[in-house]
């Protein structure tokens, strides 16, 4: 698929998938996401842009409470999925990462067999009531992630003996075998090759039949290629948010226009 085509097709999609309102992260004293509204879409592709360290990771982390995980970061402000709000006392973190995968920087694949790798979240989640199920969700992911024809005679190998593409793409299948609703992914082709890297943006475009996809990236030809709405964060704030088409060819905000064109950053 040609880079025009992935950016041509249009938005078609309303629905609102995650909604943020007023949200404030802070580490320790440093307030590093400030006041930030904004309405993710369903079965769209958003891309978070912006200078190192605007916050960029930070608040992708607020959208299935990775930053949880991290002691000294407080999050204020109201995140909803669906219209529930998923700093509810009453939600599981660990159910929530279900519905709201993951994808990171470095591609960290489990110290296991390919197949395990895929068949880890199902199993924890009770996905599958017998083998052949789980056999079937395992292909499926495989297939859903790209990768099937180039494992499915080695699915007993240690899913690290993979390329580094490979296991980028084996780590996606990974998080949409819990058939997620929502995919967040941190620069997932920062450690790939340009071949590898067309593929998983070739791949980011199927997903978006099926999930609400989000990803940070520090490329511009990145985020134009793949991505439908670019969010533009700046100094922990949400500058500028609309249709990719929009922020690359007719930015309203100077700090956006002053970005992509090079100036900051
Ligand atoms: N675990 C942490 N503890 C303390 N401060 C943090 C932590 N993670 C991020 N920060 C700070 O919060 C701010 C936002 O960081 P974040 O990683 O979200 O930015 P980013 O836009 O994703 O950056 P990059 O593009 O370089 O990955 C930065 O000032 C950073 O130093």
């Amino acid at each position: 698929m040609n880079d025009m085509s992935l950016l041509e097709r249009a938005v078609d999609q309303t629905e609102i998938k995650i909604s943020a309102r007023d949200v404030q992260v802070w580490y320790g004293d440093k307030h590093a996401i400030k006041d930030v509204n904004v309405d993710l879409l369903d079965k769209t592709v958003t891309a978070f842009i912006g200078p190192s360290g605007c916050g960029k990771s930070t608040f992708l982390r607020c959208l299935n409470r990775m930053n949880d995980t991290i002691d000294i970061s407080r999050v204020e402000g109201r995140i909803t999925l669906d219209g529930e709000d998923i700093y509810d006392r009453r939600v599981d973190p660990v159910q929530l990462r279900a519905r709201v995968g993951m994808v990171f920087q470095k591609p960290n694949p489990f110290p296991k067999t390919i197949y395990d790798n895929v068949a880890y979240g199902p199993r924890i989640h009770g996905l599958a009531r017998h083998r052949a199920e789980l056999d079937e969700i395992v292909e499926k992911s495989l297939r859903g992630a790209a990768l099937w024809n180039e494992v499915k005679d080695r699915l007993q190998e240690p899913g690290t003996g993979l390329s580094g593409g490979q296991q980028q793409r084996l780590c996606i299948a990974r998080a949409v075998a819990t058939q997620p609703e929502v995919l967040l992914m941190d620069e997932p082709c920062s450690a790939l090759d340009p071949i590898a890297t067309s593929q998983v943006e070739e791949l980011i475009d199927q997903l978006r039949a099926e999930f609400s996809v989000v990803i940070v990236t520090h490329s511009m030809q990145q985020a134009a290629r793949v991505s439908q709405k670019t969010a533009f964060f700046h100094l922990g704030n949400l500058v500028e948010y609309g249709s990719t088409d929009d922020i690359f060819t007719n930015p309203r905000d100077p700090r956006t226009e002053s970005y992509i064109s090079g100036r900051i950053g």
